[in-house]
């Protein structure tokens, strides 16, 4: 008889248990292509975590309008951020993968580490089966989002849950929720931040820029806008600023919705229009360089800041593969080991 779930044969039962860790990031679209971005664009906002408008209106608006005009305008942005080995997000996060399981399996060896992506490929499904499938008993799941938020955080748990429940044997699940405020978060944001200034000077503003998502999601209760201002305080504490040292603003607007604000466009035009010529903008949200990064804050903002009579605009990379930055996942990933 055909089971319903997921089993594994039973000499695997008495055998020495191995521990699954699994990094995962949000995704991206397999080429800057149409096609593939309405295939990506399809699967991410059919997400209800992501878009909470009701279903039936969604769907509606989705087909009809948002995937026949969309695609071809992300594909180009994709365009002028594509690398000959694909998408930085899937890259960046690969590089940081490899490097902190060199770390872990340095201090043990029944760690088996891996990367997915929540939507698009690699996908999060078949990275757990296969740790099912090499007997694991012990998952660890770490978003690498630091900032809680129902649209990324949750819906990656959703993704893990549904994948997992097909399961005869549930393993030991530790799923870390965000680190927002981890020590070694702050270090490492505060010492990239610190080594752009010793290159480039002390902005007259730093801006500190987070992905934004429409308000009603504060309003019902999801706390990412207040991580993002634990994040900023920690931060800003740590390196020892004033309170008119610094900003911190929401970018990556998407539909008609009113979004978390100060918005970062808007901000950086008031900013050069009041004086403050020189800024330096980092984004602490994303903790591999991306779309919203490499194209949004690289190019478009800048553009945005120079137009409104500013002189000076630096972007300081994402933490990506930086050795602090490993060390930190390193880190979060032994915490919740048993
Ligand atoms: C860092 C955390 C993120 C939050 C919070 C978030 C919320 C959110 N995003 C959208 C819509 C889009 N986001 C897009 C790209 C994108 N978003 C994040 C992260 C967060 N999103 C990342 C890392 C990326 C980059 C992916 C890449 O391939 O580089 C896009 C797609 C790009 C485009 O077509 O412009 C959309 C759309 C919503 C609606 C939302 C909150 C509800
Ligand atoms: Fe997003
Ligand atoms: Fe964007």
């Amino acid at each position: 008889m055909k089971s319903r779930y997921l089993g594994r044969d039973k000499s695997i039962h008495q055998q020495s248990r191995k521990i699954g860790v699994l990094l995962t990031n949000l995704g991206t679209p397999d080429a800057p292509t149409s096609s593939a971005l309405r295939k990506y664009l399809r699967e991410f906002l059919s997400d209800p975590r992501v878009v909470e408008i009701p279903r039936l209106l969604w769907l509606m608006i989705l087909h009809g309008i948002i995937l026949r005009v969309r695609p071809k305008k992300s594909a180009k942005l994709y365009q002028s951020i594509w690398t000959e080995q694909g998408s930085p997000l899937l890259v960046i996060s690969e590089k940081l993968t490899k490097k902190v399981a060199l770390k872990l399996n340095a201090e043990r060896d029944d760690l088996l580490v891996d990367l997915a992506m929540r939507y698009g490929e690699p996908a999060i499904a078949p990275a757990l089966d296969n740790f099912q499938q090499q007997g694991v008993d012990n998952i660890v799941v770490l978003p690498l989002y630091p900032q809680y938020a129902g649209p990324t955080t949750a819906s990656t748990f959703d993704a893990v849950v549904n994948t997992i429940k097909r399961w005869r044997w549930i393993p030991s699940l530790h799923f870390v929720s965000g680190y927002y405020q981890h020590p070694l978060y702050i270090a490492a944001l505060a010492n990239s931040i610190e080594e752009h200034i010793a290159q480039h000077g002390k902005p007259d503003k730093l801006v500190l820029s987070y992905h934004g998502m429409p308000k009603y999601f504060l309003d019902s209760g999801d706390p990412y806008y207040c991580f993002c201002h634990q994040t900023t305080k920690l931060v800003a504490d740590k390196l020892g600023l004033d309170a008119n040292d610094y900003v911190m603003t929401f970018q990556s607007r998407f539909g008609k919705a009113e979004w978390l604000k100060p918005y970062t466009d808007a901000t950086l035009a008031e900013l050069a229009q009041s004086g403050d010529k020189h800024v330096a903008v980092i984004s602490p949200a994303f903790s591999v360089d991306c779309l919203e990064t490499l194209e949004e804050l690289v190019h478009e903002n800048r553009e945005v800041f120079i137009q409104a009579g500013g002189r000076e605009y630096h972007y300081i990379a994402a933490l990506n593969d930086r050795d602090d930055h490993c060390q930190l996942i390193t880190e979060l990933v032994k915490e919740q080991l048993p």
